[in-house]
């Protein structure tokens, strides 16, 4: 208790002269050590009133709701497990708003997200980007992996994945993209009711390391835009100096306009037209930032030709025949890919028109299939496609009780001869192989979930 009151004094002192109302100090800082509990961020098209808790939608994205009854853990819920919702703090969706990743029907846009992950935004933007295509940049190589699992988690194959300095990956791609979000590294004092960050988030040399950090990579961020790109720049952060500051810093470049939205005047930082804060005593959520801006030039968005027709040279490149395609894709997939790349133990598969420059910068993409020893079998990454090509020939519609057992990574009685994948209620889980009615289990370990109860569709992750 007198840990959290030292705390709350920490804050007050160190946000004092910062963006918080003094009348509110109080408030902001206990409400900054709660808790909050993850939203539900879910997937186009899924119907959140199916599901068995009663929800109340989040003002500032229209994909997101907070789950009302506390003795609900959806994270054990069949339907995450299916891949129907992500879980994220709702202070997050602020910046998919800026980005309007909840909006369908958009322009094709080529995304670059430069600070990606774990992948909570990417996620989402790949979720929305209809026939455009997103890169993932994450420069921390042991990140790339929850990242890599996260966006495989969405079923949709229009991205790649690359680790680079953003200043290097500037340099290669300069003035490609239509959207760059940079959601960056900061001192992070929303994660201090998460117990993911200690007071030290709140010293001024944090902040100012921070800062220094960001604005690097803003840098580069403004060199990845075409004319008239977006640039969407978020924290979970309260400090001025690695938020408003930034902007304003920004906007004294001479190519860098203001990008007001009307969706999101009601988060209006005070004296910004373009920038917009949550705070955790006013909107039930850890907190946030997000800015928008625009690389003047060109129109917003609605250029001749899509970006990523733009920089398709590579449009159904023919394969290197030194590479070894894995037998056996015509098998698994009604329309394997014909743009795939073998590295190592695994091959990845693009769409025809994804950007030429895609495999020179990849180290991690749509996974179609992976080897052991001498043997490929069918990536976990391709059971989970929805639509498009690359929709898998054998597949089986399994039972509430039958998809708990095979979350469990165990065995299950199905029909089907050979490599399946296994849906439940239409949505895959991932594959089976299926001899004399009983499909062995190839749930990858991050995948499976044990404990599941077929009559509240819950389950526990391992
Ligand atoms: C706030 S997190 C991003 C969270 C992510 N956007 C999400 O929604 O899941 C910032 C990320 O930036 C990465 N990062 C660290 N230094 C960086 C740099 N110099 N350039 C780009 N990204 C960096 C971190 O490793 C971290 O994964």
């Amino acid at each position: 208790m007198s840990g959290e009151s030292e705390a709350i004094s920490a804050i007050r002192y160190a946000l004092a002269d910062q963006t918080v109302r003094p009348d509110c100090l109080e408030a902001f800082a206990a409400a900054l050590l709660r808790h909050h509990r993850s939203a539900l961020r879910c997937r186009d098209g899924v119907d959140p009133t199916e599901w068995p808790f009663p929800v109340q939608a989040i003002p500032w994205y229209s994909l997101g709701f907070k789950n009302l009854d506390p003795g609900r853990r959806p994270s054990r819920m069949l339907d995450y497990a299916a891949g129907d919702f992500f879980l994220q703090d709702a202070g997050s969706m602020l910046a998919l708003a800026a980005c309007r990743a909840d909006v369908a029907d958009q322009q094709p846009r080529l995304i670059c997200d430069l600070c990606a992950a774990p992948g909570g935004k990417a996620s989402a933007l790949l979720e929305s980007i209809g026939s455009g295509f997103l890169l993932a940049n994450e420069p921390i190589r042991s990140r790339v992996a929850p990242l890599a699992f996260n966006l495989a988690r969405t079923g949709n194959p229009r991205y790649a994945i690359s680790s680079s300095d953003p200043d290097v990956l500037a340099d290669r791609l300069a003035g490609q993209f239509d959207l760059v979000l940079v959601d960056a590294p900061c001192s992070g004092q929303a994660l201090l009711g998460r117990g993911k960050q200690s007071v030290a988030a709140l010293s001024s040399r944090q902040i100012e390391h921070s800062a220094g950090r960001a604005r690097r990579i803003l840098s580069a961020a403004v060199r990845l835009l075409r004319p008239g790109g977006q640039l969407v720049f978020s924290t979970c952060t309260f400090a001025e100096q690695e938020n408003e500051s930034q902007v304003r810093w920004l906007l004294g470049q001479p190519e860098i306009v203001s990008d007001p939205l009307d969706r999101l005047l009601a988060y209006r930082s005070s004296e910004l037209d373009c920038a917009w804060r949550l705070w955790p005593h006013l909107h039930d959520c850890a907190g946030g930032f997000a800015a928008s801006l625009r690389v003047s030039g060109a129109t917003d968005g609605r250029h001749e030709t899509s970006a990523v027709t733009r920089s398709t040279a590579g449009r159904g490149r023919r394969r290197d025949p030194s590479e070894a395609i894995p037998d056996g894709l015509a098998e698994w997939y009604e329309d394997p890919p014909r743009r795939c790349c073998v590295r190592g133990a695994v091959a990845w598969g693009w769409p025809d028109d994804a950007p030429e420059w895609t495999e020179s910068v990849a180290v991690a993409g749509p996974e179609i299939a992976y080897r052991t020893g001498r043997t490929w079998k069918p990536s976990y990454d391709a059971a989970l496609r929805r639509t498009g090509n690359m929709r898998a020939v054998g597949s089986v519609d399994v039972s509430a009780d039958q998809a708990v057992l095979f979350l469990g990574g165990h065995p299950i009685e199905c029909g089907g001869n050979g490599w399946c994948v296994v849906r439940h209620r239409g949505r895959p889980l991932g594959w089976a192989k299926v001899t004399r009615k009983t499909g062995k289990n190839h749930l990858p370990a991050a995948a499976r979930m044990d404990g599941v109860d077929p009559l509240t569709r819950e389950a526990t992750r391992e």
